[in-house]
């Protein structure tokens, strides 16, 4: 029987280990974490991520083929290949701070790796990482590891999306496997083309060298963010001139070289990949004497940050240009709807922007607790894509912010609703009532075009929707930054 070991039991590890034990029953699965309560929360019935359809994948094979510990070096012992499912954080501090890859907890991985591995393995990148990453865990794993035990490198990044993880993975578009172009490259290659080809149409497979797979993620990461970079700052100039950022991106996605997927207008991405990818990739453009190219990608980031800055602006400036003091009702927090993850979400620094210009934010989202949001708000830059029990510890709640328990709660007494996570139940809500309970007049700033605005203003809201053309209220308010 094949043994697969995973480091790494998150949002990566766990639905990825869960669909190939489930899709190979022949196959012993074990995820393993450095995280006590990740685990145990893995073994109970309160899964640690929420994500459509994994419940059910992980109630079919957990305890048959499928097992999670925190028995990392037995597992890894025990195993012929080993994902690497890591976190892999923006460095915050020394050479390259705020844009390279800190790559601690994956050299720590390769050397426990090496240190416990009595058999040859097949170690398999899963962690996104930078181009020739494979290189130096080559060389930990082989000055490290002990006589006669060998070690092949592959990388398998992962594409999956939070929210339809569980379908991606089912029916991805590729999977891909870069490997050393040796016999014994290649065999390892082979070794876990036959584990995805279980499910996986062979010409979905794709197989390359080791570089061209670990650039290949960041490329793809790249290109995905700059769409909606590119569809953003159309909005804004959809804004200014009465075009319609959703017919403009119809059109646009109707040409078939373009295509319609992935041009949704919105207050910008979050998440924890786009930004920390783009910013790994601007650093190694760096590091390769690329500044133009580094420039280039950067723009993506700034576009996005000023999306965010935007939005805030047109939030104070429409309500007579201060907050200070005035609830204001956010709903949804997620970086996008059916994920309860928050990392990078664009309402944390649209919150800050509000709380800098003393509003009281009243916040709801169906699947983010207060402490998480409380967290969110007071952490540094990055601290967020640390394992959980690394991060500093209970931050003090912000005063201003208030977490409801549902829309209604949020919006009473409100003088705004910002709806910034596009979660299916804000289209339906019962709008007639949240304006009956608000402060007037009763604005609605829509940062995912969720709502129907046209039957909004009917109730008496003032509305902004991304990149739509302006109410007059909007219009004869001072210009917007
Ligand atoms: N989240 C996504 O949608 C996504 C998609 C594709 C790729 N990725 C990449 O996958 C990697 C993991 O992302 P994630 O979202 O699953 O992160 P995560 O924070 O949810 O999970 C990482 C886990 O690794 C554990 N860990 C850290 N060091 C360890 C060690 N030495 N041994 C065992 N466990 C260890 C942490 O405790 C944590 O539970 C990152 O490189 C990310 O960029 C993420
Ligand atoms: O038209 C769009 C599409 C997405 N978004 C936003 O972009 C962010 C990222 O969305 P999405 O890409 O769907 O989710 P992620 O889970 O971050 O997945 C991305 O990042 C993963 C981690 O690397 C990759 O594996 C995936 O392929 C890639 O889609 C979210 O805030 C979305 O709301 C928009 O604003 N407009």
């Amino acid at each position: 029987m094949v043994k697969i070991c995973c480091l790494g039991a998150g949002y990566v590890g766990g639905p990825t280990m869960a669909v190939i034990a489930v899709k190979c029953p022949d196959v012993e699965v074990v995820v393993v974490d450095i995280s006590t309560a990740r685990i145990d929360a893995w073994n109970s019935d309160t899964l640690p991520i929420y994500e459509p359809g994994l419940d059910d994948v992980v109630r079919r094979c957990r305890g048959r083929n499928l097992f999670f510990s925190t028995d990392v070096e037995k597992h890894v012992d025990e195993a012929d290949i080993v994902f690497v499912s890591v976190n892999t954080p923006t460095k915050t501090r020394g050479l390259g701070a705020g844009k390279a890859a800190d790559l601690t907890y994956w050299e720590s991985a390769a050397r426990m790796i090496a240190g416990v591995a009595r058999s040859d393995k097949v170690v398999v990148e899963k962690s996104t990482v930078p181009v020739k990453t494979a290189e130096a865990i080559e060389k930990i794993l082989n000055h490290n590891g002990r006589d006669g035990v060998g070690f092949q490198i592959l990388s398998n990044p992962e594409f999956l999306a939070e929210g339809t993880a569980i379908q991606d993975l089912f029916s991805p578009d590729r999977v891909l496997i870069g490997g050393r172009e040796t016999p014994g490259g290649r065999r390892a290659v082979q070794a876990l083309k036959d584990v995805y080809a279980r499910w996986v149409p062979e010409e979905r497979i794709l197989t390359t060298n080791l570089w061209s797979a670990e650039l290949s993620k960041l490329a793809a990461n790249a290109f995905l963010a700059q769409r909606i970079s590119s569809v953003n700052a159309m909005s804004a100039l959809c804004e200014a001139t009465g075009a319609d950022v959703a017919e403009v991106a119809y059109a646009v996605g109707k040409d078939s070289r373009i295509g319609a997927k992935f041009l949704n207008a919105s207050v910008g991405f979050g998440g924890s990949c786009f930004q920390k990818d783009i910013l790994n990739l601007v650093y190694i453009c760096e590091c390769n004497g690329l500044p133009e190219v580094a420039n280039y990608w950067k723009q993506v980031i700034k576009i996005n940050d000023y999306q965010k800055s935007r939005f805030v602006n047109r939030v104070v400036s429409s309500m007579f240009n201060t907050v200070a003091g005035k609830k204001i009702a956010v709903l949804g927090f997620a970086f996008k709807k059916d994920t309860g993850d928050t990392r990078e979400t664009p309402a944390i620094d649209v919150c800050k922007g509000l709380l800098g210009d003393k509003a009281k934010v009243s916040i709801y989202d169906p699947q983010v607790t207060e402490d998480q949001i409380q967290r969110d708000l007071s952490m540094s830059k990055f601290d967020w894509d640390h394992p959980v029990h690394l991060q500093p510890m209970s931050p003090t709640a912000i005063k201003q912010v208030f977490v409801a328990w549902d829309a209604y709660e949020a919006a009473k007494d409100a003088h705004g609703i910002c709806i910034l996570t596009e979660w299916d139940e804000f289209k339906n809500l019962d709008y007639a009532r949240i304006y009956g309970s608000m402060q007037k007049p009763a604005f609605v700033f829509d940062g995912r075009n969720v709502v129907d605005s046209e039957k909004l203003r009917e109730i008496g809201f003032i509305v902004y929707s991304i990149g739509k053309p302006l109410d007059a209220w909007l219009k004869d308010m001072p210009v917007v930054a």
